[in-house]
């Protein structure tokens, strides 16, 4: 079992959100190279001490699991929720859809899989975690499921 400095075990939280968006992957042999969608699904899994503060809101928590999501809400599923995700290098489609007006896209430096998603989840989480909480707090895991059947994991 993992143990804390102080001989307390370790413990992980995670909090699950789910949004919907568009991509594809330009240089897919298959289906996915066309422009299809995913209701994705994403979970955070931050690992800390669980707070010993009598009387505080998030008293017994490693974070409180509405804080956890407020910031996943904030900086990812509200970004990319109902948007369509293109790599800046596939300009095909980034022409396409500016044709649209007020068309929800985010351009991406890499092309949107699972992989790559999950790792932009990652690294844009990581800090608003760990400035929340300071270093008791740090985010382990983001899953990024793209299907029920297929996901991706980045660790910290
Ligand atoms: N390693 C990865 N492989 C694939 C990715 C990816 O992001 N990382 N993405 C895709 C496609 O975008 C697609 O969404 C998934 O394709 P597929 O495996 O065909 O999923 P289905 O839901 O169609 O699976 P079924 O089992 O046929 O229902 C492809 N590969
Ligand atoms: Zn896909």
């Amino acid at each position: 079992m993992n143990t804390s400095a102080d001989g307390r075990a370790a413990i992980s939280v995670t909090r699950r959100l789910e949004f919907d968006a568009g991509h594809r992957i330009p240089d897919h042999r298959s289906q996915c190279r066309n422009l299809h969608g995913h209701r994705y699904v994403l979970e955070i899994t931050l690992s800390g001490e669980v707070l010993d503060a009598p009387g505080e809101s998030d008293n017994g928590m490693v974070m409180d699991f509405s804080e956890i999501k407020s910031i996943a809400k904030a900086h990812i599923v509200d970004v990319w929720d109902h948007a369509f995700l293109v790599f800046q290098g596939d300009t095909a489609v980034r022409g396409f859809l500016e044709t649209l007006p007020d068309h929800k896209t985010v351009v991406l430096d890499c092309i949107p899989t699972a992989e790559n998603l999950a790792r932009i989840v990652f690294r844009t989480l990581a800090p608003h975690y760990q400035g929340h909480y300071g270093q008791a707090l740090r985010l382990t895991r983001v899953r990024l499921f793209e299907t029920p059947n297929c996901w991706a994991d980045c660790h910290g």
